[in-house]
């Protein structure tokens, strides 16, 4: 039988019970990302996108449905899932190098091969300089780095990231998706970020999951696979080519038509 390798959300729904009342925050969510690639759950706000993430991540129970891993079925946190949150999540205390190997050791692992790992990715991350340093001397997006490398090391199967670079400015929000790109590619890892951005759904996302609100479905499957036939890195042609700017209307109009559904 073939294995399927990746992802895998099976009819998934949740409910809250706020005020005396059930909310159903997702219904009937089904989808699937293959190993390797990039997904990213977009949405207009209250759609549920960090709701989903966060049982991706086995934070949260479903009402209903299943969600597998490589076959796996996800039913709590693991080690074969890693997660970065829009805050940035460095231990003040410990400096660059202590806080990307605490994911190790509280993984029982502290041999000199995991020196080797903790040394690899905070390179990869580009932060090789200031591996002595605590995240007080370091900016808001080395600090995404040192969040990202510290998840990485863990060599998880998913790495999970609910907008980890919107608290970012614009150019240094630029450079971490390509950081992000590249090691992710380089490491193949399998990525599930969470935006509300489009420009960023597009440039990160081999696949972009539209997810409609009230409740959360998932309305349409992009798949920007324009990006193939442009060069790696390079803003400037991915934003002027015409399939992104198609891209970029149609989704634009599908915010619009939530809005309007909200209203
Ligand atoms: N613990 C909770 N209790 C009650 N309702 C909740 C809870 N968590 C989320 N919700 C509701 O579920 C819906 C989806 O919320 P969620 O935060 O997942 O959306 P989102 O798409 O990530 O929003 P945003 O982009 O604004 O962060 C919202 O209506 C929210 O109010």
């Amino acid at each position: 039988m073939l294995s399927a390798r990746g992802l895998s959300v099976s009819g998934i729904s949740k409910s809250f019970q706020s005020g005396g009342r059930t909310i159903l925050a997702l219904d009937d969510i089904s989808l699937s990302l293959p190993a390797g690639k990039v997904g990213v759950l977009l949405g207009p706000s209250g759609c549920g996108k960090s709701t989903l993430l966060r049982m991706i991540a086995g934070l949260e129970t479903p009402s209903g449905g299943g969600i597998t891993l490589n076959d796996r079925a996800v039913y709590r946190p693991a080690r074969d899932r890693g997660m970065v949150f829009q805050d940035y999540t460095s231990f003040p205390w410990l400096t660059v190098r202590d806080n990307v190997a605490y994911g190790l050791k509280i993984n029982g692992d502290s041999s000199a091969l995991n020196e080797g790992t903790v040394d690899h990715f905070i390179r990869a991350v580009g932060l090789d300089k200031f591996a002595d340093a605590y995240p007080h001397q370091l900016s808001g997006g080395m600090r995404q780095r040192v969040a990202i490398a510290r998840t990485l090391a863990n060599y998880p199967d998913l790495l999970l990231m609910d907008e980890p670079f919107g608290a970012l400015d614009p150019e240094t929000r630029w450079q971490m998706q390509d950081l992000l790109l590249s090691v992710v590619r380089k490491e193949r890892t399998t990525v599930m970020a969470v935006s509300h951005d489009i420009e960023e759904a597009l440039y990160l996302g081999d696949v972009v999951f539209f997810l409609s609100r009230h409740p959360g479905r998932l309305k349409e499957t992009l798949y920007p696979d324009f990006k193939a036939g442009l060069p790696e890195n390079d803003r400037e042609a991915f934003l002027q080519s015409d399939d992104y700017r198609r891209l970029d209307l149609h989704i634009r109009r599908l915010m619009r038509d939530e809005g309007r559904d909200a209203a």
